[in-house]
């Protein structure tokens, strides 16, 4: 069992030890913005310098990465390993990607998984779709999912019924429309987890009951700017902790930044205008962390 227990991961912030993660590359060069919905500043290139830096900010955590590479696969969001799978203390779930261009990241996630150790746990099946940006676990034993453009009923049962045997509560909450139905828009769009207890939210689209039970378990949240949220098409939002109260955020917020560490967090920040801005996701979606501890 020694090696299987490098994986686990039903918390949000404790040390990341393994991430799974996808460096963009031909695919991300080959896209055309207006088939991926990626806005002004996209700039493959440039976003894969960006993608560079970052992922220099997890290595350097001393995390280890387990690397999807892009075989010139054409699946151009696939760096934004967060959304197709789910790892929890018993193995992966493979999700089915509510975006169609998407559709064909489950199975490289599934592989990946095979070839390091971590067993299949489960695999949300059709007409089912959830994405990881949806997930949220607010403690072990509860699994908070958005419904939305990109997660239905379906698959919340069906992740329901795959972590029931471990004694998961999944509670699934309506999310807006937000900026249509091309646009992202997952739950973790609205809330980032900074340490055990303390969160940054966007307040104005939090659904309410997840409000509610965020509140009913004792958590402090960090309400970012509505300017800082609107300039970064919500970006501001998206931060990845590393560590308890150590975050890594996408540079030119101050006013989120400084939220954050009068809350007591330690914040790197790095320039992500090509690659998180325009391609809608930060850093939490460019990790799928595959053990914390
Ligand atoms: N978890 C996340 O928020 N992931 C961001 C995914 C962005 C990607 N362009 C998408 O539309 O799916």
């Amino acid at each position: 069992m020694d090696h299987l227990m490098t994986y686990g991961s039903q918390s949000m912030t404790p040390p990341l030890k393994r991430v799974l993660m996808r460096a963009p590359g031909d695919s991300l060069r080959q896209a055309k913005a207006e088939d991926w919905h990626y806005g002004a500043g996209f700039d493959a290139n440039r976003a894969i310098e960006q993608f560079g830096v970052f992922a220099g900010l997890v290595a350097a955590s001393g995390a280890e990465i387990i690397w999807i590479e892009d075989t010139s696969d054409g699946l151009a969001d696939a760096m934004f390993t967060h959304d197709p799978s789910l790892v929890t203390d018993k193995g992966a779930v493979i999700l089915r990607m509510g975006k169609s261009g998407r559709m064909g990241e489950p199975d490289l996630h599934e592989a990946a998984y095979k070839s390091a150790g971590v067993p299949i746990l489960g695999r949300i099946e059709a007409p089912g779709v959830v994405e990881g940006g949806d997930c949220i676990w607010v403690d072990e034993n509860t699994l908070a999912v958005g419904r939305g453009v990109r997660t239905n009923q379906a698959g919340i049962e069906q992740l329901g019924a795959i972590l029931a045997p471990l004694g998961v509560n999944v509670l699934g909450f309506d999310l807006p429309l937000g900026n249509g139905a091309e646009a992202c828009l997952h739950l973790m769009s609205v809330m980032s987890p900074l340490d055990e207890k303390l969160a940054l939210v966007y307040a104005p689209m939090l659904p309410v009951a997840f409000w509610q039970l965020l509140k009913d378990h004792g958590y402090t949240l960090v309400e970012a700017p509505d300017d800082e949220f609107a300039a970064s098409n919500g970006l501001n939002l998206n931060v990845l902790a590393l560590t308890p109260g150590e975050v890594i955020m996408v540079d030119g917020f101050p006013k989120t930044r400084a939220l954050m560490e009068q809350a007591g967090c330690k914040v790197t920040a790095f320039n992500a205008d090509a690659l998180c801005i325009p391609c809608e996701g930060g850093p939490t979606c460019l990790t799928r962390p595959v053990w914390r501890e």
